[in-house]
């Protein structure tokens, strides 16, 4: 059963994707994947230093991501370049990844931008991680040492909450505890395995 996992910025999604991996599910994971095409050497950070300059590697020759990010989410143009380059290349060592999961059990697709990529139709069923703005932007301050303007411009980059909880077959809404959640994940994947 293939299943698209989905939520805002520091909603949980992370989170739940693991607590679904403990119970079985098999992840695939987007964030992961696109890390993976611009790590040092490949032919996708080549393309990104082509685009934005060799200032945006560190020098360890690595991608400067606090650096990049700063850029992207402050300009909606200069996203999209970085879109432009690295999306295509998420899709095909997707697709490879796809190829090489399991027929059977459950797959759980851990997509950021499931919504804004108009792909929540591929999929059997959708899970949505939701909280409030208030609590994402706290998570993000508080965890990650951003300011609450680097926040506020990542939400803003991002499909709706309302645009994403219409796609949802389940809805988790991560305002509780952990513990919470995980009782909340539990109960989704009981759901997917007897539907
Ligand atoms: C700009 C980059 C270098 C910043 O890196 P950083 O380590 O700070 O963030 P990370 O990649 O871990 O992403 C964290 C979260 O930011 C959000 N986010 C990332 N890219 C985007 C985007 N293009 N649009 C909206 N939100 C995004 C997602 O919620 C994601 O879960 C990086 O996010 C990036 O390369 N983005 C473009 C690729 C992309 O769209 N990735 C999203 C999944 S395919
Ligand atoms: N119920 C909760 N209570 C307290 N902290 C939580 C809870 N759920 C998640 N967190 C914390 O909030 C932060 C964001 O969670 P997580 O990384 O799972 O979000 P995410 O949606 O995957 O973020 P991103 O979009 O950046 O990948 C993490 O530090 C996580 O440990």
């Amino acid at each position: 059963m293939r299943v698209g996992l989905t939520g805002g910025i520091a909603s949980g999604k992370s989170t739940v994707s693991s607590i679904l991996r403990e119970l079985g599910a098999v992840v695939i994971d987007a964030d992961q994947i696109a890390r993976e095409v611009v790590a040092k050497g490949t032919p996708g950070l080549a393309a990104v230093v082509e685009a934005f300059g060799p200032d945006m590697l560190t020098p360890e020759g690595e991608l400067d991501r606090p650096k990049m990010g700063a850029l992207v989410f402050a300009d909606e143009t200069q996203r999209k370049v970085l879109e432009s380059i690295v999306h295509p290349l998420v899709f095909e060592r997707y697709a490879e990844l796809e190829a090489a999961a399991p027929a059977d059990g459950i797959v759980v697709h851990d997509i950021p931008l499931l919504v804004e990529s108009g792909r929540a139709e591929e999929f059997e069923a959708v899970i949505v991680v939701d909280a409030p703005e208030e609590l994402q932007i706290e998570r993000m301050v508080r965890d990650r040492g951003w300011t609450e303007d680097d926040a506020r411009a990542r939400i803003a980059a991002q499909a709706t909450r309302e645009q994403r909880r219409a796609v949802a077959t389940y809805l988790i809404e991560n305002t509780g505890t952990r513990e919470d959640l995980r009782l909340a994940v539990t109960e989704v994947f009981e759901a997917l395995l007897a539907p």
